[in-house]
């Protein structure tokens, strides 16, 4: 069904500041104030930003998607804004004023415990199901497109990429690989642009590393594969190397302090074969089962 599209007026939006570049534009923090007053709502504003990867097309499909999202663990889509008459269109999505999962962790690492992480692997991974459920594959699930919304809730955002699973298969093949997260992809996407739910389930597993890495920089996924699979390449060859030790079973190694059942759910999502990958509902059972075990 056609999502009721909200509009915001141009005249109305106040900027703020801006928030960061996504995959196909950059988002601003405004506040809609058709008061004029100041007591209008904040809200995250994300314009297209023309390049060679991103079109208007893109760009319409990702306002179509986010605007059929409606899940709790999912940034919520509140409308789109039409500018330069109606040749310029913004999507207008709620401000979480706690910022991407990879800052927040960075800056409360000391009061954010292994059960707090487990709590938000618990609620991306029931997003991830919910978009499963949708048909949709997000092909870019990584910390930093976490956002937190509060101490105990964190929301998956950024749609840039996601595709729809057509219905008659259960992958989606990518024909333009652009600057690919190759360090958060699973070896069938490098290798044969292939993305499926259990693609996903791979990149969550590295989000699982992520979190319990509490998005150290040094610890991060990119540098520790980087170490392993040699920085003096070209990125052809780094993303074949990279695969060759993922088939010689080579996997990042768990991060201090590092729960031994967490990092054997990352193992399993890093099965080689995405087969024997488990699902987001499996998932979500394994975490809820660790965070009962934790309460004992
Ligand atoms: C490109 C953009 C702007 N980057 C950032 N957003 C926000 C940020 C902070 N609060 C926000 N509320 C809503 C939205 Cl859409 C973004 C933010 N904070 C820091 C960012 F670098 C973004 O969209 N990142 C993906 C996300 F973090 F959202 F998953």
């Amino acid at each position: 069904y056609q999502e009721q599209l909200s509009l915001y007026e141009e005249r109305h939006l106040r900027y703020i500041s801006a928030l960061g570049k996504g995959n196909f534009g950059s988002v601003e923090l405004c506040r809609y104030d058709p008061l004029g007053d100041n007591t209008g709502e904040l809200i995250a504003v994300k314009k297209l930003q023309p390049n060679k990867q991103s079109s208007m097309a893109d760009f319409q499909r990702e306002i179509q998607t986010t605007s059929s999202l409606h899940c709790d663990y999912i940034v919520k889509y509140l409308g789109i804004c039409y500018s330069m008459g109606r040749l310029n269109v913004s999507l207008v999505m709620e401000y979480l004023p706690n910022g991407s999962l990879i800052s927040y962790l960075e800056k409360n690492r000391e009061n954010v415990s292994c059960r707090r992480l487990l709590l938000f692997a618990s609620q991306i991974c029931k997003g991830m199901e919910y978009l499963q459920s949708m048909r949709y594959v997000h092909r870019d699930l990584a910390a930093r497109n976490i956002l937190v919304a509060s101490e105990s809730l964190v929301k998956i955002a950024d749609f840039g990429l996601t595709k729809i699973i057509p219905f008659d298969k259960d992958y989606y093949r990518v024909t333009k690989p652009g600057d690919s997260p190759i360090f958060w992809y699973a070896p069938e996407s490098i290798t044969e642009s292939k993305f499926s739910h259990k693609s996903d389930v791979w990149s969550f597993g590295i989000v699982l590393h992520e979190l319990f890495s509490y998005c150290e920089h040094n610890q991060n996924p990119k540098k520790l594969y980087l170490q392993k699979v040699g920085k003096d390449m070209q990125i052809a060859s780094i993303s074949m190397h990279l695969v060759s030790v993922l088939k010689d079973k080579w996997r990042l190694p768990a991060p201090q302090h590092c729960p031994q059942r967490v990092h054997s759910m990352m193992l399993k999502c890093w099965a080689f074969c995405p087969e024997e990958r488990p699902s987001f509902t499996n998932l979500a059972e394994m975490i809820d089962t660790c965070i009962q075990d934790d309460r004992e």
